[in-house]
């Protein structure tokens, strides 16, 4: 379990984490989403012991990181900036992290044939490319056999397989019963992989939910119509409640009324209705509504209000 209460991380005059609490549950995948520069990475780190909070506490089963006696054991991690040796191999790099922290030899070749990477673990690493870099980050991560996994952007430089395959491999762990903790800032692709989300924008919790009730929470309908007559179906349409806007195509989009209460108006104007469907928002859309006033660089915006 992750307990992360009023953890705050202060950089000169950049608040990079502010006032975050969240618990992270065991038994499934939670993913930590938030927009470029959120401070995802700055709170993994702090979990990790790898920086200090300016104020608040983030605990690992029950610790701080620090406090646990055998770290590996308990968390394995991967974050973004790997410090791999490049000139070591990646048996070397594992069978090094295994006897200083004394997990047994043959634990290294399990892990590197669970990554897939038994084929080029004699490599240097430096020759490895992005996606077999995650690998192997992962390898390290696993090493421990660890209740918590803490992944920073697994899925980054993955290729499809890849992706299939870490999403596999959390929600394996996760249905094991151990914690998974995964940042991205993709929301598709962490609707697929995780149960729960914890959404953060410029340091700030925005949402910490199941993946269901978010869309359920998030998704506008709205109503694609496409008629011979849309100046005319707009005025009959036309209430304090509804908001209708010209497309393309004779194509009006409706919110505020179901496709029952737009085919029953057209009906009763006779006009003739060539188009009628009800459209959900995307999980990326509900994603960029939430995080919209926390983006810190966004094309056309200068000064985006806080
Ligand atoms: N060592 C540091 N010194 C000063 N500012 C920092 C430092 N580390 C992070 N920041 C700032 O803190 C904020 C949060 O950064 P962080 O890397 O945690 O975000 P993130 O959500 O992981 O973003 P990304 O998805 O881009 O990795 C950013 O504005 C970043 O510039």
């Amino acid at each position: 379990m992750i307990e992360v209460r009023e953890l705050t991380k202060r950089y000169g005059d950049k608040l990079a984490v502010d006032g975050l609490t969240f618990t992270v549950n065991p038994g499934m995948v939670t993913g930590f989403l938030g927009p470029n520069g959120a401070g995802k990475s700055t709170t993994m780190r702090m979990l990790l012991g790898l920086d200090a909070p300016t104020s608040g506490s983030a605990l690992v089963n029950g610790e701080p990181y620090r406090a646990h006696t055998s770290p590996l054991r308990e968390v394995g991690a991967l974050l973004e900036a790997r410090s791999i040796h490049p000139g070591r191999s990646a048996y070397h790099h594992l069978l090094a992290l295994a006897r200083t922290s004394g997990i047994r030899r043959s634990r290294v070749d399990e892990v590197i044939e669970a990554v897939g990477l038994a084929g080029v673990a004699r490599r240097r690493a430096g020759t490895f490319s992005l996606g077999m870099g995650q690998r192997l980050g992962i390898a390290t991560a696993m090493l421990g056999d660890p209740h918590t996994v803490i992944l920073d952007e697994p899925l980054n430089g993955l290729d499809t397989d890849g992706i299939r395959w870490v999403r596999a491999l959390l929600q394996g762990l996760a249905a094991e019963g151990r914690t998974v903790f995964v940042s991205s800032h993709l929301m598709s692709e962490m609707a697929l992989t995780a149960q729960h989300l914890v959404v953060i924008g410029r340091g700030r919790l925005i949402a910490d939910t199941s993946v269901a009730e978010l869309v359920r929470a998030g998704s506008r309908s709205v109503v694609r119509v496409r008629t011979t007559h849309p100046d005319a179906l707009a005025a009959r349409l036309s209430g304090p409640d509804t908001e209708v806007s010209f497309d393309r195509d004779n194509t009006l989009t409706v919110s505020g009324l179901t496709t029952d209460q737009i085919g029953t108006a057209a009906g009763a104007a006779g006009i003739t209705l060539l188009e009628l469907t009800a459209q959900q928002a995307s999980l990326e859309e509900v994603f960029i509504d939430l995080t919209r006033d926390a983006v810190e660089h966004r094309a056309n915006t200068v000064g985006a209000t806080p």
